[in-house]
């Protein structure tokens, strides 16, 4: 009976079972950002009014409903627009040779550890935030939006103290600075040392949220720190900052 079944099995069952699973994979991880998670209740009620309100009879509200589903993708594209354009861009840069991809990427580690130690060892502070699979703006007060490659000089001139947008975190996000000067939640964990201000505990706060991976730099000490999944290593010098970002940053989330 059970190897009846595995003939009728034919290899489409498989490409139809494998884009359900990755579908549902992907809404998961994007259910895991709250605001995703907000917006797809708000989707999942108002398409319980729209199906209530016909049962119910109530033929203007219905119609209401009715009108704004239709407007519906519409909605979705200007709403949802950067993340678009963003997934295409990356959709675009994934069709590189793999090669290429790990260089880019391992040069791309090279411009922050060499930003790092700069600002560490001329004690200026600083907060770097590298989104991993799960989006941070919707934990993040938005400072300035910016549009620029990764590089050391950058990244210094970015917290030079005179700069105007030196106070709070830089955001990379695929491969880019996309936004300085933005203030991130802090922890409101008991345990952590009350040695570390605020810089430390907006980056331990941040990773307690979502996945991303925030470095910093202390203005007191010079001191380096990776942090993630809401615990701080501290002090990193440059050998192993490099190896730990090597081993938890996959290519595209730097190129
Ligand atoms: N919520 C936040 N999000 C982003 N950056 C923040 C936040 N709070 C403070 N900062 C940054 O940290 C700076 C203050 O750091 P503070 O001295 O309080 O922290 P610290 O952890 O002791 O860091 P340091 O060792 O560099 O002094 C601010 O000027 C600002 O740039």
């Amino acid at each position: 009976m059970a190897t009846d079944q595995l003939q009728l099995f034919e290899w489409r069952d498989f490409v139809d079972i494998a884009i359900v699973a990755y579908l549902f994979y992907r809404a998961i991880l994007l259910l895991k950002d709250r605001l995703a998670f907000r917006f797809f209740l708000f989707i999942a009620g108002g398409i319980a009014l729209f199906f209530f309100s016909r049962l119910a009879g109530l033929d203007a509200f219905h119609a209401i409903l009715s009108a704004l589903f239709k407007s519906l993708i519409l909605i979705l594209v200007v709403l949802f627009q950067s993340d678009l354009r963003r997934a295409l861009i990356t959709f675009g840069k994934r069709n590189r040779p793999a090669g290429q991809e790990h260089e880019e990427a391992s040069l791309v580690i090279d411009e922050l550890v060499t930003a790092l130690t700069g600002l560490a060892e001329r004690r200026i502070g600083a907060l770097i935030v590298i989104e991993r699979e799960m989006g941070v703006m919707s934990h993040v007060e938005i400072g300035t939006e910016i549009d620029a490659k990764i590089t050391s000089e950058i990244l210094n001139s970015i917290f030079l103290p005179y700069s105007p947008i030196h106070d709070g975190a830089v955001i990379i996000q695929r491969g880019k600075l996309t936004r300085a000067g933005c203030f991130l939640p802090l922890s409101q964990n008991p345990t952590i040392s009350k040695s570390l201000g605020t810089r430390h505990r907006a980056a331990i706060g941040l990773t307690e949220l979502v996945d991303a991976i925030v470095l910093v730099v202390s203005e007191e000490t010079g001191m380096m720190s990776f942090v993630a999944d809401g615990k701080i290593t501290s002090p990193v010098d440059a050998g192993s900052m490099r190896k730990v970002l090597k081993r938890s940053l996959e290519p595209q989330w730097l190129t």
